[in-house]
């Protein structure tokens, strides 16, 4: 072989050994303990300081009401997918499996849905469910950890059913809210995933960690419940009385179209894991953000427990729907909902490239004021703002004070809570805690089933006071997951049967 073939040959071979002697350089650097911990400097700072941002995407915000119906309604085709990384089912499965939250827009997702809002929110299960978890509400020490407890029992009632033991109910919980935390830590493997877990190896084993726990407690149950089902199943199988009966009926489509299967152990496991978080979480911080107003109102407090007390007779109460929508309106608990852009769209006026994210700003659409982006930006990590310009503004009257009166009658115009069809989109639009469109929460109707009942029951059976020698309640929010009251409300709490007084 002649000397001058060679030559590219060896220059060849020594680019790829310098390229390996620097991937591993670099891997080497990577996996060790980072130095820079000690000096309180994190790895998403160092790693963006080289420009590299694991789980990252440019995104858009749209603050206006109008231009966030036009697009998840009117153009739902283009606003139907989430951004990637919002589960872990499908960050474990390499996007193989889904749940609700996380499936593109497809015949599964149809399938899903379809089996939570018309089979596992029908009232023959809800109520069997209902009747099951009789007085779940508890007893109110400390707040949130206490309508936690309660919320959560009920919604593990509702989706295994009543006989899941108290102290695996407990266990289940404390998992869920540890799991929860943890989540948006685990959107770094949302792309490039072998290469985010090269990076992050401890959140990686915590991620499968999570994972397993759910699996060990739920999976028993699930098949517990399968089983039941088989033996009580001949010759037809029994109606199905909890989400996880329903579950085990569906079939969906598989991935031919024409075929359909059941649904994998994995797949039912993040589907229960859902199902518990979005009922469970939402509803209790509502139901904080909702006390803590009453405590700083009581004159609201007495007119809707005198409402209540009067309406005993079963019929509708006004004045609760205010308070629960007032509160909606002034402290949703998803402060913001994403999508993953399909194509290329003109929005607003900005153009958003494909694989882009949207940003659909719904706490600052229901209080419509200037400058809220900064503030719900600085708690969300890399973000770009493009503003987008059309801002057309339908200011609420004093939008920051908590006003029930103005869902009353002679109130404020022109309010609505469900934007589902293209026609109803031509209406105004002032707030939007459940979103709009293909992807609106499918829990809507049982949220506002939960949160009436339960309200009605703590400001009958309790009177909600300020604790006298502390500050006054704040209402200062923690953007996370779920946007929360930062410093968890502490109320005097009088049972109004009798005089005893508890401070919780
Ligand atoms: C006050 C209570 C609640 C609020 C404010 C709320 C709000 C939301 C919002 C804003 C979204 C995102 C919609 C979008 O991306 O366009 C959502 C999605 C979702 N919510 Fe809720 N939610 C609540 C309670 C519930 C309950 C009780 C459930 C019952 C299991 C639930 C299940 C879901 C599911 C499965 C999704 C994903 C829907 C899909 O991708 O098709 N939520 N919710």
């Amino acid at each position: 072989m002649e000397m001058g073939s060679l030559l590219p040959h060896a220059a060849s071979l020594f680019a790829v050994s310098m390229a390996s002697l620097m991937i591993a350089a670099v891997l080497s650097i990577v996996r060790r303990p980072w130095p820079w911990k000690t000096a309180a400097i994190s790895r998403e700072a160092v790693l963006r300081l080289l420009g590299v941002r694991l789980g990252d995407v440019p995104t858009t915000v749209v603050r206006d009401g109008a231009v966030a119906v036009d697009a998840l309604v009117r153009r739902a085709d283009a606003f139907s997918d989430r951004p990637a990384g919002g589960g872990a089912t499908s960050i474990v499965s390499g996007g193989r499996a889904h749940n609700i939250n996380t499936v593109p827009h497809g015949p599964l997702w149809v399938a899903l849905r379809r089996n939570l809002t018309s089979e596992a929110f029908h009232p023959d299960v809800s109520a069997s469910a209902a009747r099951s978890a009789g007085g779940g509400a508890g007893v109110v020490v400390p707040v949130r950890d206490c309508l936690y407890a309660a919320l959560f029992a009920l919604n593990v009632a509702t989706c295994f059913g009543d006989g899941v033991d108290g102290e695996l109910v407990g266990a289940m919980r404390a998992a869920q809210q540890e799991f929860l935390r943890f989540l948006p830590r685990a959107r770094v493997f949302s792309t490039f995933q072998k290469a985010a877990r090269l990076v992050y190896p401890d959140r990686w084993k915590q991620l499968l960690r999570h994972r397993r726990r759910q699996e060990e407690m739920y999976l028993p149950l699930i098949r517990a419940i399968n089983e039941q089902r088989r033996t009580r199943g001949t010759p037809s199988p029994p109606p199905p009385t909890t989400y996880v009966d329903t579950l085990l009926y569906l079939e969906v489509p598989a991935d031919d179209g024409r075929r359909r299967r059941k649904l994998s152990d994995g797949e039912m496991v993040g589907l229960v894991s859902e199902y518990l978080g979005a009922a469970t979480g939402t509803v209790v911080a509502q139901l904080e953000w909702a006390l803590a107003n009453l405590v700083r109102r009581p004159d609201i407090q007495t007119r809707l427990c005198g409402e209540v007390e009067a309406a005993a007779g079963g019929e509708p109460c006004a004045y609760l729907r205010a308070v629960v929508m007032e509160c909606l309106r002034r402290h949703p608990p998803v402060s913001s909902v994403q999508r993953h852009m399909v194509r290329d769209v003109m929005l607003g006026g900005a153009h958003v490239a494909r694989g882009n994210v949207v940003s659909f700003a719904i706490e600052e659409i229901g209080r419509r004021q200037h400058g809220m982006h900064e503030k719900l930006g600085a708690a969300l990590p890399h973000r770009i703002f493009f503003p987008v310009s059309q801002l057309h503004y339908q200011i609420w009257t004093s939008s920051e004070e908590f006003s029930p009166e103005r869902f009353m009658e002679g109130g404020e115009e022109g309010v609505r809570l469900a934007i589902g069809s293209k026609q109803e989109a031509t209406t105004k639009v002032k707030m939007m805690p459940f979103s709009a469109g293909r992807r609106t929460c499918p829990g809507m109707g049982y949220a506002i089933l939960h949160l009436e009942y339960f309200l009605a029951n703590l400001v009958t059976a309790f009177e909600w006071r300020r604790v006298p020698w502390e500050e006054e309640v704040d209402l200062t929010a923690d953007y996370g997951f779920i946007t929360t009251m930062q410093h968890p409300l502490r109320a005097l709490v009088v049972p109004l049967s009798n005089d005893r007084s508890t401070v919780v």
